[in-house]
């Protein structure tokens, strides 16, 4: 039978639940001093003009401020004290957008974006960095931050991320030092890139900044009420749509949820129908996939044969990692787009097989995890025409069911019928999201 599960308790955790919903979240921004041209000075007006305390729903962000000097070591230096010396909650640095773009997709907890305005500058001499970018993953957090920034009118681009220039320095700098940290201590670091005042004045990037922050301190929240094991959907939200994150092994049930949920009018989006989308012939994806792995990865009319390659990629390790590294990002990006096209008040899901493998869950106020016996699944995967090799390939390539738990603010059983599962959404939707 359908069992449904709350991972926490709220009613038992009430007063608890409203502390760590309301505590304060600290931020430290920095901006730079100017480059060698005077009036590339927009970083530090637009942080000088943002507010002490910036009001969050039932909470509020207090802030911090720090002028770095412009030279990459004295920039690095200052960030990996400032972080040591404040253990703030979030640290965001706020640079020079530059012409040279190139992917910024640490694996680490960082969010970058990009206010849109190309000013040509490029940084030189002792501002460049060298050494090894870190290790190069899908950024959702990037794009979901992004997208929502952009569902709120504010003129910002997802970007791919930033050369490597003292201001890279600066967040690489941070970035070691939050590693360093205990698991559970670290700040969420992120990156802004915004254009010179003659693009941009340095109010509007002020707002932008200030959306920036109300986004990564409600991370911070929902990651604290998770720990406390109060469940993210006990923080405040405001008035905007609740996220939430659907996820689940390889033919668990997630989409059969997702459309249970469709009836009842929550906006859907659907990581795998996306990750189709990218890689139609003509895209970009598609011509990156047949540049990794090969044109004899194409059917006879020209199209991706994904039998051929969900071969390579589920008995290889290493070539999956290059498929993702090509497609997450671009998944990434559209999806977070749709996921803010939901009314506010209303319910944007996201059915994303992923979600625990690339580390999502703190950006929904929701994580509904699917979760059917081993057994079950592979039945269904095998009648849905995979082997039985190929389905365990798949499932191992997979996290766990603890893994998923680990993250769940709800976990669904799928091990009954078909009706089963259909009431047992209909008690979480209307016990848990409707109240919402
Ligand atoms: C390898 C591909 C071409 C196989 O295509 P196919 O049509 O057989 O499968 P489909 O895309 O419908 O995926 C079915 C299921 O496989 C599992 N799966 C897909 N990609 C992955 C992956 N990278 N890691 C683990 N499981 C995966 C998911 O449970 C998914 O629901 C395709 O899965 C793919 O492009 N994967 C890479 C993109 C990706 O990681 N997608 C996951 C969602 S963002
Ligand atoms: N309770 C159930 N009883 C019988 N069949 C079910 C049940 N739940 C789901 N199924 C079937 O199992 C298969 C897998 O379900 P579904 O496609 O919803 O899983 P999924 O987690 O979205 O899979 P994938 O990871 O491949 O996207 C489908 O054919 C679906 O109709």
């Amino acid at each position: 039978m359908t069992q449904t599960q709350d991972a926490t308790s709220p009613q038992s955790c009430a007063t608890a639940g409203s502390d760590v919903a309301e505590a304060p979240v600290t931020v430290h921004v920095t901006g730079f001093e100017h480059f060698d041209r005077a009036s590339f000075i927009t970083p530090w007006d637009a942080v000088r003009l943002l507010p002490e305390i910036i009001e969050l729903a039932g909470s509020s962000a207090t802030l911090t401020r720090e002028l770095l000097p412009a030279a990459s070591n004295g920039a690095s230096a200052a960030s990996r004290n400032a972080i040591e010396r404040l253990r703030p909650d979030v640290v965001v640095h706020v640079g020079l957008q530059t012409q040279k773009m190139a992917p910024e997709r640490t694996p680490r907890n960082d969010a970058a974006v990009c206010i849109s305005g190309d000013i040509g500058f490029q940084a030189s001499g002792e501002d460049s960095v060298s050494g090894e970018m870190p290790q190069c993953r899908a950024a959702w957090t990037t794009a979901a931050l992004a997208g929502r920034l952009r569902a709120a009118g504010l003129p910002v681009t997802y970007t791919a991320g930033a050369e490597q220039y003292a201001e890279m320095a600066t967040n690489y700098a941070a970035l070691d030092a939050v590693s360093d940290m205990a698991e559970g201590s670290r700040p969420v670091v992120g990156l802004v890139h915004v254009p010179d005042q003659e693009i941009m004045s340095s109010p509007t990037v002020a707002e932008v900044l200030r959306a920036f922050i109300v986004e990564l301190a409600d991370v911070v929240r929902r990651r604290r009420a998770a720990v406390a094991g109060l469940g993210r959907l006990s923080v405040p939200r405001g008035n905007r749509a609740l996220r939430v994150g659907l996820t689940g092994g390889i033919g668990s049930g997630k989409s059969t949820v997702a459309g249970l949920l469709a009836a009842r009018d929550a906006h859907i989006v659907d990581a795998d129908v996306i990750a189709r989308e990218v890689v139609e012939p003509g895209t970009p994806g598609f011509d990156a996939i047949i540049a990794a792995f090969g044109a004899e990865l194409l059917t006879a009319d020209g199209a991706l044969d994904r039998a051929l390659l969900a071969e390579r990629v589920f008995n290889d390790p290493d070539a999956r990692g290059t498929l993702e590294a090509i497609m997450l990002p671009q998944v990434a990006q559209t999806a977070a787009q749709r996921m803010e096209a939901a009314a506010p008040g209303g319910v944007a899901v996201y059915d994303v097989p992923l979600l625990v493998e690339e580390g999502m869950e703190d950006l929904f106020d929701c994580v509904m995890v699917v979760e059917t016996p081993r057994a079950l699944r592979l039945a269904r995967l095998q009648r849905r025409g995979l082997t039985r090799e190929d389905a365990e390939s798949r499932i191992a390539s997979q996290a766990g069911d603890e893994e998923r738990r680990q993250v769940a603010d709800i976990v669904l059983l799928n091990n009954g019928t078909r009706e089963d599962l259909a009431d047992g959404v209909e008690w979480l939707w209307t016990n848990r999201i409707a109240v919402n």
